[in-house]
């Protein structure tokens, strides 16, 4: 460790992040186990921020704007340009298949995976199964809204956009009566008590849910090297895996997957995975133990074996 070249305030190391209030707090996350990690300067660390595609647009599902890389583009240009040294991102918005100039080092440890419930004022639930006949759940999730679909088909799913705060201050204006949430933003943001936790039983998460991942340029050894520094090895296993069944379904953060892996107490990694088709009415279920790539991507393969065509349709294999 001592080999790795520090940052210092003459030579910072510069944290590029998405502006949003969660992605600053995330890039303050990854200053913070940098500096713990190696008695940093506070001075040896610099935020810069930056407005992402998807962050702008504000009226429309993004799987309708299509296009890739609505959250990661602009800082994968500052980081292939040299404006910054790292990218901190969410790991559900990025891509599971990334272009070779950029490297994961690392993944901090993963937050509380589960999506929370937050209800609007009136309203009382605490589950999916407790929402008044008819109610209106927002999300932009085409996940999310496959799985509320198929629990509750009595229920209007429409479309819920924004940052975590605009989404909250629609809720409470009362364009729609719930919501899912990422238990691990709406934490980050120090909103501990709002919504309710739903068991990852009955709402699996999406793939990568809950995971801060860091990038840095393929070609810089050094900051690649002080990032693996900072990885939560046990979460960049099981989330690699998710993202392995994500990819090989040619799916992303805005396909009908859901995909979670966590350690058993023995030590085995179990992936549990479900795919949809869009209104939800059908969606094959499966899980496996995995040790690596082959064993999740095998399980990819079993779902869109089983899957009807409604199913399978969606998938690009
Ligand atoms: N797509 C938006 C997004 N990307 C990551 C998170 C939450 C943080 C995380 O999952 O790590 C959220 C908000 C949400 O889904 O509620």
């Amino acid at each position: 460790m001592a080999s790795i070249p520090l940052p210092t305030p003459a030579r910072p190391l510069r944290i590029g992040t998405r502006a949003s209030p969660l992605a600053l707090a995330q890039a303050n996350m990854a200053a913070a186990a940098l500096t713990k990690a190696h008695a940093l300067d506070l001075e040896a660390l610099e935020i810069v921020a930056m407005t992402a595609t998807g962050d702008r647009i504000q009226d429309r599902a993004l799987a309708e704007v299509g296009g890739k890389a609505l959250w990661t583009r602009e800082l994968d240009a500052a980081l292939d340009a040299g404006a910054i040294d790292i990218a901190v991102h969410s790991l559900k918005d990025v891509e599971t298949i990334r272009d070779a100039r950029f490297a994961l080092g690392a993944m901090l440890e993963r937050a509380d995976p589960r999506d929370r419930l937050v209800v609007r004022g009136g309203v009382t639930a605490s589950t999916i199964a407790d929402l008044p006949h008819g109610a209106r759940l927002g999300t932009s999730s085409p996940r999310r809204a496959a799985q509320v679909r198929r629990l509750r088909p009595d229920l209007a799913t429409t479309l819920l956009r924004g940052n975590v705060q605009t989404r909250l201050a629609r809720l409470e204006g009362g364009e729609v009566d719930a919501t899912l949430l990422a238990a691990a933003g709406l934490d980050r943001l120090g909103m501990h008590d709002i919504g309710e936790a739903q068991s990852t039983d009955l709402l699996l998460p999406a793939a990568s849910q809950g995971a801060i991942g860091i990038e840095c340029r393929a070609d810089d050894a050094a900051t690649f090297a002080l990032l693996k520094t900072i990885d939560h090895a046990p979460t960049h296993r099981a989330v690699a895996a998710e993202r392995a069944l994500l990819a090989a379904l040619g799916g992303d953060c805005r396909s009908p997957v859901a995909a979670y892996a966590h350690w058993l107490g023995d030590g085995a990694l179990r992936l549990d995975a479900e795919i949809f088709s869009d209104d939800g009415a059908d969606h094959v279920a499966g899980h496996a133990l995995v040790t690596g790539r082959g064993d999740a991507e095998a399980l990819a393969q079993r779902l869109l074996d089983e899957a009807p065509g409604s199913v399978r349709r969606l998938f690009a294999v």
